[in-house]
Order: structure tokens, then sequence, then C-alpha cells
């Protein structure tokens, strides 16, 4: 039972909705009577000693906006047991009894360390536009960048089917295709390449040939980063098939924006129940969806497990190219 303070952050990349989360758990908290402490910058504000007490109205005006109103940050350092130490340090001298880490797979996996290592209570919330975090559907901030990915397609098959050309969109996943498969879907493209599925590129080339050839005016190709760079796969593609292509990376533009209704309303669910979770006690969950309802999963089995990509998704963006 925690019965003074607790601490929250947001580490790993941005994603919307990590505004909404952590609104949800400084109102929750401060609610039940517990004072909150909010880390500036990821695990680098832990270790700098960047922390700052948060009332109700520190989180006023943030549950519409993109970002986070802590910062978060990429720390090296936290990756080594003395780094974690001097972080821990920096709660303890607090009297913080539990910390809510809001991140992505990585953060989770710095947070199982910190809490085996030091005994201090940890609750997990996904915010990751990557979708990759093990046990849960759902990430916060996933749906958000599949809609800005869906209206830049929307935009691109104008232009792409006005000029007969192959569209090319490079979209964010380094190791995973989640994000690009779901917009893809979504966004109606004839092909989405990610990192898990191997793909034939003349096979795709000789398709797209015929098709043109059978009268049709574009074709959308979405390729997650990790599957290779936009760019190249341009030229090749306008090589082998002699069809004019045009290439987007569409970039950060991903990360930011006000994000979704779906993405506000799970990360406040989300927040609530990860404040009330630490503070009756628990320790080592992260909170999640699963066919749409609220799930806990024991954080190291999270960190422990790759999320593999839905087959049933790739099938489908076959089926309906
Ligand atoms: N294996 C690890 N051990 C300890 N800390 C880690 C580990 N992996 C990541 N972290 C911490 O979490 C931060 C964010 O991780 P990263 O993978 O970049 O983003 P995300 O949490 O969004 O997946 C890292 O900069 C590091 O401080
Ligand atoms: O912010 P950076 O360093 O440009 O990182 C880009 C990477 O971050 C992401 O946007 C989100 O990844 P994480 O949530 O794991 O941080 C990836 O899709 C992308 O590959
Ligand atoms: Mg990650």
């Amino acid at each position: 039972m925690i019965k003074k303070a607790i601490a929250i952050m947001t580490s790993g990349g941005d994603s919307p909705g990590m505004n909404a989360a952590a609104r949800a758990v400084v109102r929750t908290a401060l609610y039940e009577g517990v004072q909150v402490y909010g880390i500036k910058d990821g695990y680098d504000g832990m270790l700098k000693d960047d922390i700052i007490e948060l009332t109700s109205r520190s989180v006023s005006d943030i549950i519409q906006r993109g970002g986070t109103f802590l910062g978060t940050a990429r720390c090296p350092e936290f990756k080594t047991p003395e780094g974690r130490r001097k972080g821990y340090e920096n709660l303890k001298k607090r009297g913080v009894e539990g910390l809510v880490i809001i991140g992505g797979d990585g953060s989770l996996t710095g947070g199982s360390l910190l809490s085996k290592e030091t005994g201090i209570p940890i609750v997990g919330l996904p915010g990751t536009i990557d979708n990759d975090v093990w046990g849960t559907d759902y990430t916060i901030g996933c749906d958000t960048a599949a809609n800005t990915i869906v209206d830049a397609l929307n935009k691109l098959r104008d232009t792409a089917s006005a000029h007969r050309r192959i569209m090319i969109v490079e979209v964010m996943g380094h190791k995973s295709g989640w994000l690009a498969m779901e917009s893809g879907i979504a966004g109606g493209a004839e092909y989405v390449l990610v990192p898990e599925v191997k793909y034939d590129l003349d096979q795709m080339c000789e398709d797209i040939k015929a098709q043109y050839a059978a009268g049709k005016r574009y074709s959308i190709i979405v390729i997650a980063e990790g599957a290779g760079d936009g760019m190249g796969l341009g030229k090749i593609v306008e090589e082998k098939t002699g069809i004019d292509t045009r290439v987007s990376v569409l970039g950060h533009i991903q990360r930011g924006g006000s994000p979704t209704v779906e993405d506000r309303m799970k990360a406040s669910m989300l927040g609530e129940k990860a404040a009330l979770a630490l503070i009756s006690g628990a320790s080592d969950v992260v909170f999640g969806f699963e066919q749409g309802k609220v799930v806990s999963i024991n954080l190291f089995d999270s960190v422990n497990n790759k999320k593999t990509l839905d087959p049933e998704l790739v099938r489908l963006a076959r089926v309906l190219a």
C-alpha cells in the first residue's frame, strides 16, 4: 500500500495520448490523497534529479496535446546497474513509494530491471506508436499515428491517380510492422512491406505492371522503415516497372498531433487503473487492452516476450490489395 507519494514519467519515443494518460494518473492519485512527482525527460531526468511535484493544475490543458508535457528522452546510462541505482536514490530521498512508467518496450524493460534491483513498485503503461508491447492489443498513440498516415495516404492517392503514378510511402517502425500494417490496410494500400515478412520485389513489380496494363491508375506501397529505405525502393520500382514513381517519407509528422478520441479514452482509462493499482499495492504490472477490455499483464512477461505481427492482418492486406 502506498501512503504518501508516487512518481510518474514518460520515456522513449513520445506518442500522442501520453499526456492524457499522465493526466489521469495525476488526478486519480491526488483524488486518493497521494502526492505525485513528475520526472522530467524520462530516465535522464531521474538520473539528473529533474523531478517536480505535480498538482491537478499541472495537467490542465494537456489532454488534447500530442508529445508529453513531462518531456522524454533516450538514456543510455540507465542501461547500467549504476545508472539505475543513481535514479532510484533520487526517488528514495523524496519518499517516492512507487512509479508509473509510460513508454514502449525499452522503457518497460528498464523499469523491470529497476524493480528487480531496488524493489520499488512499478506499474507500466504501453506508450508507443509502434504497438509492439507484448500482452496488449493496444498501445497509446498508435491509433493517432495510424490516422495521420491514413490522412497522408488519402491525399497521396488523389495525386497518384491523377498522374497514374506509383506512390511509395515510408512510415515509422524499425523493428515492428504494426503501424504500417494497420495504416496500410485502413488506407487501402496495394502493398504493405514490413520487417517481419519477406517480400518478392520482382513479383511485386511484375504484378503492378500487369495491373497498369489492365487499366489501374495508381498503386500505393506502404513500407515500414525497418523493411527497407523508401527512396531506394522507389528507384528500383521505377526501373523495374517503367512506371513513374514518387516517394514520400512521412517521418516525425507521425509522432505528433492531437490524440484521437480512442487514444484519449484508452489512455485515460489506463492512467486511472495504473494509479489505483499502484496505490493499492500492485507492482510489476502493465495495463493494456485485449479485445476491448482493460487487462493487467505481468511486467516481466511483457518485456521478456516479443509481440509478433498478427498474421491475419498480413493476410487481409494481401486479400484486399
Ligand atoms: N535493456 C534495457 N535496460 C535498461 N534500460 C533500458 C533498456 N532498454 C531501454 N531502456 C531505457 O529506456 C529508454 C527508452 O527505450 P527505447 O527502446 O528507446 O524506447 P521505448 O521505450 O519507446 O521502446 C532507453 O533510452 C533506456 O534509458
Ligand atoms: O525519435 P527517433 O530517435 O527518431 O526514433 C524513431 C523511432 O521511434 C519510433 O517512432 C517509436 O519507437 P519507440 O516508441 O520504441 O521509441 C519508431 O517508430 C522509430 O523507428
Ligand atoms: Mg520501442
